[in-house]
C-alpha cells in the first residue's frame, strides 16, 4: 500500500493514520447500471480545504477527482458525498466536489443552527439534499437537541433529509428524538451494531424496531470494515470478507430492501487495523444482497429515489 505523505498541506495527520488503499482491484462482482456509492467522504486537500479548527482527527488528503477516479474504476455511475467531521461545517470540499461532479453526485452537509435560507438554497443549487447530525462521542462534541430540531424545520421546506450517525448503544437514549423527526432519516452504517452480540438478541432488536415503528428511516448497510471483529478482511482477493457481520446487514436488506442504501465510505476516516480495498468490499454486497432485485433496490432504485428524485 502506498501512504499518500506525512502531511497534508499545512496540516499533520494525527497518528497512525491508515490512508487509503491506492490501486484497489476490480470487483469481481459487477455492479447494476447506474449504482450509487452513497456513502463516501472527499477530505481537503488541506492545502486547498482547511481542516476545521475543532476537528478530532486529521486525515490524509482525498480528493474529489481521486473519488471520481475510485468511481469510475469500481463500476459506479454516481455517488452521495458525505460531510466528513474533519471539515466541520465548512461545506466547502464537498460543494467543490459536488460541482464538479457533473450531476453525478449529491450531498449531505453539516450546518449550524444559525444558518440562513440563502446559504440552505446555495448548497441546493450545488446539489445537497440532506444534513448529518453526528453522535459518535470520539468524532463531535454532542449539540443540543433543540439546536438540532431548529436546523431540522430550515431543511425540511426543502424536502431535505437527515443523516444520523449514532452508536448502537446509545439509540435507547436517542430513540424519542430520533421518532420524532418528520424528514426522511438515514441511519449510517446501521447505527454500529456489536456484531459479537447475537442479530437476533435484544440490542439489534431495537435498531430493528426503530425502522419498523418508523417508516421515514432507511439505513446504510455499509462499513463492514469498521464493524467486523473477525473479518477476514477485505484484501489479498478475499471474496467472503467480514462474515461476522453479515448476518446483520443481510437481515437489514430482507426486511427493508427499499429503505437500505450502500457505500463504499470511502476513504474510511479513522480505521486502525487495515485499509480494505474498496474493489473486494464490492464483492462483499452479493453477500448482504444475494438476489439481483435485491442488489437493484439497494444500489439503484433506493438511492435514485432518496436524491435524484427528478428522475435523470
Ligand atoms: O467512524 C468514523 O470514524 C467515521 C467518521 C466520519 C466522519 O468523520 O465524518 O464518517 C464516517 O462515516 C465514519
Amino acid at each position: 500500500m502506498m501512504t499518500h505523505g506525512d502531511t497534508t498541506g499545512d496540516f499533520e495527520k494525527s497518528e497512525g493514520w491508515l490512508d487509503w488503499y491506492d490501486g484497489p482491484s476490480t470487483p469481481t462482482f459487477r455492479l447494476p447500471e447506474g449504482s450509487v456509492d452513497a456513502h463516501c467522504h472527499v477530505f481537503g486537500p488541506g492545502g486547498q480545504f482547511p481542516y476545521a479548527p475543532q476537528r478530532k482527527y486529521t486525515p490524509c488528503d482525498a480528493s474529489a477527482d481521486q473519488l471520481f477516479a475510485l468511481r469510475d474504476q469500481l463500476g459506479f455511475d454516481r455517488n452521495v458525498i458525505v460531510q466528513a467531521t474533519c471539515h466541520g461545517s465548512d461545506n466547502r470540499a464537498l460543494v467543490d466536489a459536488l460541482q464538479r461532479s457533473g450531476g453525478r453526485a449529491r450531498g449531505v452537509a453539516t450546518v449550524r443552527r444559525d444558518v440562513t435560507d440563502d446559504q440552505l438554497a446555495e448548497l441546493h443549487e450545488a446539489g445537497v439534499r440532506g444534513v448529518r447530525f453526528n453522535f459518535v462521542k470520539r468524532l463531535v462534541d454532542r449539540v443540543p437537541t433543540d439546536s438540532l430540531e431548529e436546523i431540522v424545520a430550515k431543511i425540511a421546506p426543502l424536502g431535505w433529509h437527515v443523516v444520523i450517525y449514532f452508536e448502537a448503544e446509545d439509540l435507547p437514549e436517542l430513540y424519542d428524538f430520533f421518532s420524532s423527526i418528520p424528514t426522511d432519516l438515514v441511519v449510517d452504517h446501521m447505527g454500529r451494531p456489536d456484531v459479537t452480540k447475537d442479530p437476533d438478541g435484544p440490542e439489534f432488536e431495537l435498531f430493528l424496531r426503530f425502522m419498523r415503528e418508523n417508516t421515514n428511516v432507511w439505513t446504510k448497510v455499509s462499513c463492514p470494515e469498521r464493524l467486523s471483529v473477525t473479518g477476514p478482511r477485505a484484501l489479498e482477493g478475499e471474496q467472503h470478507a467480514y462474515r461476522d457481520v453479515v448476518p446483520f446487514a443481510r437481515r437489514v436488506v430482507e426486511e427493508f430492501p427499499s429503505r437500505v442504501l450502500w457505500g463504499t465510505d470511502w476513504p474510511h476516516p479513522n480505521l486502525k487495523d487495515h485499509m480494505p480495498d474498496d474493489g473486494l468490499l464490492v464483492d462483499y454486497i452479493p453477500q448482504i444482497a444475494a438476489t439481483s432485485e435485491l442488489q437493484r433496490q439497494l444500489l439503484v432504485d433506493n438511492p435514485r429515489r432518496l436524491y435524484w428524485p427528478e428522475g435523470v
